[in-house]
């Protein structure tokens, strides 16, 4: 069976520094992967390249098998959703947002839908109509997980999801990154923090000098 994404052997070089070293990582259907390792190491660049954001100077993504540069970028968004540090929430309330992926592509997200994914992220219906820049840190990181399920994407790229939030709230969105693991849906989160890599209960990775090295050792 294919791996749900794979980063084969990736290279990214800027202003003739690597820093992205031939990286590879193969992620499983349903399997959850913590990426560690200190600040300018390379990990947001490597989850970039993963996610097709950057061009690469080496190397292959693939999704299901395929190689993400013969997939039309649309398809790959919707299947593969990245969340940047802090996500920033389009204007308009908290049902804009979570609407926002089927909308771009003209559809309407229906009502019950919308409550499912808000409930599947731990907000009740009522977080709908508020407006969204007036959200907490937390429950903007809530409602930008919501906004990618919209797409039901299989795999979620995840750049220091607890980076603005308090440490109560932090794990508390570790625990609910964990909880959205499921059998057709995987996840590759980045961190700096190890003991929110070691609460996300899945595969370890460091990144050290561009390199991607199986384990939980710190940095
Ligand atoms: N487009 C670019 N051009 C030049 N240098 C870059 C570019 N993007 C990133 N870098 C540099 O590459 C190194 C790795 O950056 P990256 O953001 O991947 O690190 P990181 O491990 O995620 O760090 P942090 O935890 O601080 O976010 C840093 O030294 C950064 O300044």
């Amino acid at each position: 069976m294919p791996s749900a994404i794979e980063a084969r052997d990736i290279r990214v070089i800027r202003e003739g520094r690597t820093l992205v070293d031939g990286a590879s990582l193969v992620v499983s259907f349903g399997e959850k992967v913590a990426i560690t390792g200190a600040s300018g190491s390379g990990k947001s660049t490597f989850l970039r390249a993963m996610a097709t954001l950057i061009p690469i100077d080496g190397g292959h993504v693939l999704l299901d098998g395929v190689d993400a540069i013969t997939l039309p970028p649309t398809l790959f968004r919707t299947r593969v959703a990245y969340l940047p540090q802090a996500p920033p929430m389009l204007p308009g309330s908290v049902a804009d947002n979570v609407a926002a992926g089927p909308a771009l592509r003209g559809e309407t997200l229906a009502p019950e839908r919308q409550i499912e994914l808000l409930r599947a992220v731990g907000l009740d219906e009522a977080f709908l109509a508020r407006g969204a820049d007036e959200l907490s840190g937390g429950e903007r990181q809530r409602v930008a997980l919501a906004r990618a399920l919209a797409n039901e994407p299989k795999v979620l790229l995840l750049d220091e999801p607890t980076a603005a939030l308090d440490p109560e709230t932090a794990l508390q969105v570790i625990d609910l990154v964990r909880s959205l693991a499921t059998a057709g849906r995987s996840v590759v989160m980045v961190t700096h923090i190890a003991a929110h890599a070691e609460a996300l209960a899945g595969r370890r990775y460091v990144f050290r000098a561009g390199k991607l090295l199986a384990g939980a050792e710190g940095p």
